[in-house]
């Protein structure tokens, strides 16, 4: 059994009277547990995922389970997810061609639901704080194959100074107590003290009044957290709205199992059962906690900065440009129209970069754009991101492995294909599914799986 700190107990006991024992028993039963499917990547009934038990309310989202060491989550086909965040992502409710911040990203849940939404149009600028988490950000991102991200790794008060009023919507999944985390990671217990969730608050705060800065008015703010507190939860949109007058509260649809947030638990207003409270006795996911906002009035002035030096330095030379057109146009012609003043150079590495996205390159960032590949000397080397991002239906240049190979491949190993293939860079294929870029050589296909997701075992 789960054994939870007394303070929490008593403070629990309290807060929910008659329910607080059905709710400390719920702590101590199994989650039920979630995926979805990327619709970024082409129907892939043949892998086999079991799409038998669809979740209701989320679109592309499913029960069940998928390896990590799948084909299907190594090439991005999948996301395993909790089904309260996913319910969270589907809140925020993006359409094609917004402007989206996700400023506390990582692992990328949220980002990666936000970018299949988006569906290649607009932008998604998916910031995490801290470098660690944003390299995992990275990687599950680039597996999902979006190519309109940009993926930072920032305090949020950069954020405020750099972008101010540049998004439609602005996601905000806050660091929380993790009260609602309990259950699956029971080392969340250890960091709970008495006064976490007040400690909590405080920085949530900080990074909401951040977060603020950076939407556009009539654009719509999403604050979600992982816990059950009331002073992370209703307390903090309680702060909101009195704080932000321009701020108001908007429904969220309700499904079976989802408690509306409890205004007792903060200043008494109404307006907060607008907001929905995922509580694990009601509701069959983790503990969850989400509320939408909408920002009212008119777009004030915002001082145009000047372009970062870093962009001017960043241009493409015609032989660079050359380089990598002779590269990829061997591969796909999907880039063959795309402008050359649409890319960036930094250090050899080429980014695609929008020419209406905002101006990044003043703050740290881990991918300012859609990482391309390497210039090396007088080659181009093309980047597992990029593969990632192609429609192997689609006129691409491709050789197909076995399961066999594959696994070979994610290993690091150089594979021998029984007829030789046209020689030079192409896609690898295994079940029809795009995984990788490898090199032909005859026979051979020289492994380019970066080091870092290679499998070791
Ligand atoms: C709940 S997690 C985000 C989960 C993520 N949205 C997802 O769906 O996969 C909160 C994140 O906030 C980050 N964080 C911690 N302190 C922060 C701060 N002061 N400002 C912004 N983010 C912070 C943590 O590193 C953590 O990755």
């Amino acid at each position: 059994m789960l054994k939870l700190p007394q303070d929490f107990i008593e403070k629990y006991q309290t807060l929910l009277g008659d329910e607080a024992e059905a709710f400390f028993k719920s702590l101590d039963e199994d989650v039920q547990k979630g995926f979805r499917i990327n619709s970024l990547k082409p129907h892939a009934d043949h892998l086999q995922i079991d799409t038998s038990h669809p979740i209701p309310f989320i679109k592309d989202g499913y029960y069940g389970t998928v390896s990590g060491r799948s084909l299907a989550h190594q090439a991005g086909y999948v996301y395993s997810q909790d089904i309260s965040a996913m319910y969270v992502g589907q809140v925020v409710d993006v359409q094609p061609g917004e402007t989206v911040l996700d400023l506390c990203a990582a692992p990328g849940g949220k980002s990666t639901h936000i970018a299949q939404q988006l569906n290649n149009q607009g932008l998604l600028v998916s910031n995490e704080i801290n470098h660690k988490r944003a390299s995992i950000l990275v990687e599950n991102l680039e597996r999902f194959g979006a190519k309109n991200v940009i993926i930072l790794n920032e305090d949020p008060s950069h954020l405020a100074q750099n972008l101010k009023q540049r998004f439609d919507k602005v996601v905000v999944d806050a660091p929380c107590s993790g009260e609602g985390m309990f259950r699956k990671d029971h080392s969340a217990i250890k960091y709970w003290h008495r006064d976490y969730p007040t400690e909590c608050a405080a920085r949530q705060r900080k990074i909401l009044a951040d977060a603020i800065q950076t939407l556009k008015p009539g654009g719509e703010l999403i604050y979600s957290t992982c816990t059950f507190s009331p002073e992370e939860d209703e307390q903090i949109v309680s702060w909101l709205l009195t704080t932000y007058p321009d701020l108001e509260l908007v429904e969220i649809p309700k499904f079976e199992g989802m408690d509306a947030g409890w205004p007792d638990f903060a200043d008494g207003n109404p307006e907060l059962t607008k907001t929905v409270r995922l509580m694990p006795h009601h509701f069959k996911g983790e503990g969850q906690f989400v509320a939408k906002l909408h920002l009212n009035g008119k777009p004030g002035k915002v001082k145009t900065k000047k372009k970062n030096k870093k962009q001017n330095q960043s241009q493409l030379t015609s032989d660079q440009f050359a380089l990598w057109q002779q590269t990829i146009n061997h591969i796909t012609d999907e880039w063959a129209d795309v402008k050359r003043s649409n890319f960036k150079v930094f250090n050899n590495h080429l980014y695609y970069f929008d020419r209406d996205w905002p101006d990044i390159f003043a703050m740290k960032y881990m991918r300012p754009g859609l990482y391309l590949g390497e210039f090396k000397k007088k080659r181009f080397e093309p980047s597992y991101n990029l593969a990632l991002t192609l429609n192997p239906d689609e006129g691409t240049a491709k050789v197909e492995l076995s399961l066999d190979q594959w696994e070979k491949y994610m290993h690091g190993e150089t594979v021998t294909l029984s007829n030789s293939a046209s020689n030079g860079w192409t896609l690898l294929t295994c079940e029809g599914v795009g995984f990788a870029f490898g090199k032909v050589v005859g026979t051979t296909v020289k492994n380019f799986i970066p080091k870092g997701l290679r499998f070791l075992n």
